[in-house]
């Protein structure tokens, strides 16, 4: 049995079979870099970057791109907000959305390709869809005919003439018909623009998707993923857009992680009802936010509260005390006895259910599950008398390998070299204002991270014990 993956194009479970035996690849739709992400941003992030990780485990080898989207709406109005320019907010942006992913576990794309450096690709895919009949000019803008791609809703699965209902031409859109979607802009005076066959302008949001997820992929991918509500428009256009081009079919897997709700409502930036990644991770672990959202199956919402996080955050300080005590264990071991191996056993299964939840559409939360059944039968180990160091590693192997594979550290977090220096100097000045309470404090809580300071004549020494 391999791995099933729900798609949302069939709106079944189907086993994963890549185009590439061993391979796949694979296209995460990234965020729009106008502001920090929110923790409803991270999920895709988190979901998918758990799915490679696992792929990966499975033997696959993966190419994951996630895109960028540096020039857009957004983007031209925070920086005319903000007296800058929009490569220097993306760049900003981007930077903070890597700091705060990796934060979190996810480890970088395979390439994070940016609107602003594929341009030329961009031009060409929207150059070769008009002489295909499927886009036309209008005063400067381009648009995509959506009626001639005759399987247009396929994915969302809508019909063409449902979707009329609710469509209208916005002011300013030269468009022939309200299905129809901007595949490039013509530049507003005073904003940012490049130059192409209809004039100055800038593409529109679903067509970098194309064309990036060709140039970096090819004609046919085997995962693309989002959000949910990336899937329409957004993913529909980009199958119109592609499969229009290139007369193949685009992505062969849709996955769509479900919202993180506040109050039974999508957080987002536009409701204001947003907590930023930013600020969470200053007053809490960061793998204790991955952990939260991956105790839940990545379609189903998720209702945030501070609250849960709490609650999670002690399920997971269960799980990595049972780990810290089987290290401490180790040196008190010996061999090898017959009662052994049914121990061996049972850790054995529950690496075969670990396999099982997460084969079945990434289940986390059931994988969540055999973490915590590992970690009690970890416990009741450690209560027997004679304990071997044989079960003791299989079981720390354990929790190692499947906490890797969520993307999940056990080891305490660890202290930055810097903000080491700066709890020294803050000793120093606690010492000299005679405040040996404060440096005390200071110099325990540093030895709780395993830091040892040395004062010499020179000054202040540490290193990590
Ligand atoms: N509340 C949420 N829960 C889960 N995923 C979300 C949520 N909000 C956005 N996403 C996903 O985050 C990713 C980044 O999207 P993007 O940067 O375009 O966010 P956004 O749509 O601007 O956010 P917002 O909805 O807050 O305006 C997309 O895959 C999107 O589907
Ligand atoms: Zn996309």
């Amino acid at each position: 049995m391999g791995i099933k993956i729900y798609n949302t194009l069939t709106r079944k479970k189907e086993e994963f079979v890549p185009l590439e035996e061993g391979k796949v690849k694979m296209y995460v739709c990234g965020p729009t870099v106008y502001n920090y992400i929110h923790i409803g941003n991270a999920r895709p992030a988190i979901v998918f970057d758990t799915v490679r990780r696992y792929l990966e485990f499975r033997g696959y080898d993966v190419n994951y791109i996630s895109n960028f989207t540096d020039v857009d709406d957004k983007l031209i109005r925070v920086a005319g907000e903000l007296g800058e320019e929009v490569p220097v907010i993306a760049d900003r942006f981007i930077q903070a959305y890597h700091e705060d992913v990796q934060a979190l576990g996810c480890r970088q794309a395979d390439t994070h390709p940016r609107v602003m450096e594929n341009m030329d690709i961009i031009i060409g895919f929207i150059a070769t869809l008009i002489d295909k009949g499927y886009a036309y000019e209008s005063e400067g803008d381009v648009y995509f005919h959506t009626r001639k791609f005759k399987e247009y809703g396929k994915l969302s699965h809508q019909s063409i003439d449902e979707l009329r209902i609710g469509a209208r031409i916005a002011v300013g859109e030269k468009k022939q018909d309200a299905l129809d979607f901007a595949l490039w802009k013509a530049a507003k005076p005073g904003e940012i623009y490049w130059e192409s066959p209809w004039g100055k302008g800038r593409p529109g949001w679903h067509i970098e998707c194309s064309a990036m997820a060709r140039k970096y992929l090819g004609d046919t991918i085997d995962i693309h993923a989002g959000g949910q509500d990336l899937a329409f428009p957004h993913h529909e256009n980009e199958i119109a857009q592609s499969e229009a081009l290139t007369g193949k079919e685009f992505a062969r897997y849709w996955m769509h992680n479900g919202y993180i709700n506040i109050d039974n409502e999508k957080m987002s930036k536009s409701l204001g009802n947003f907590v930023l990644v930013h600020e969470i991770i200053e007053r809490h672990d960061p793998q204790v936010l991955r952990f939260f959202m991956l105790s839940v199956h990545y379609r189903n919402p998720i209702n945030y509260s501070e609250e849960l996080l709490e609650n999670t955050q002690s399920a997971l300080e269960r799980i990595k005390t049972s780990f810290q005590n089987l290290k401490h264990r180790i040196e008190a071991s010996s061999n090898l006895t017959e009662n052994d191996q049914h121990w061996l056993d049972q850790i054995q299964q529950q690496h075969g259910e670990f396999i099982e939840a997460m084969d079945d559409d990434f289940n986390t939360a059931n994988a969540i599950s055999v973490l915590f059944e590992l970690s009690k039968l970890a416990n009741l180990y450690l209560m027997e008398k004679n304990t071997a160091v044989t079960v003791i590693e299989a079981f720390i192997n354990e929790f190692e390998t499947l906490f890797g594979v969520l993307g999940l550290t056990l080891e305490e977090e660890m202290l930055l070299d810097e903000e080491i220096e700066e709890l020294i100097q803050k000793r120093i000045q606690a010492r000299k204002d005679r405040n040996f309470k404060l440096a005390d404090e200071i110099r325990d809580q540093l030895k709780d991270m395993n830091i040892i300071l040395e004062d010499t004549a020179q000054g202040t020494r540490w290193k990590r014990g």
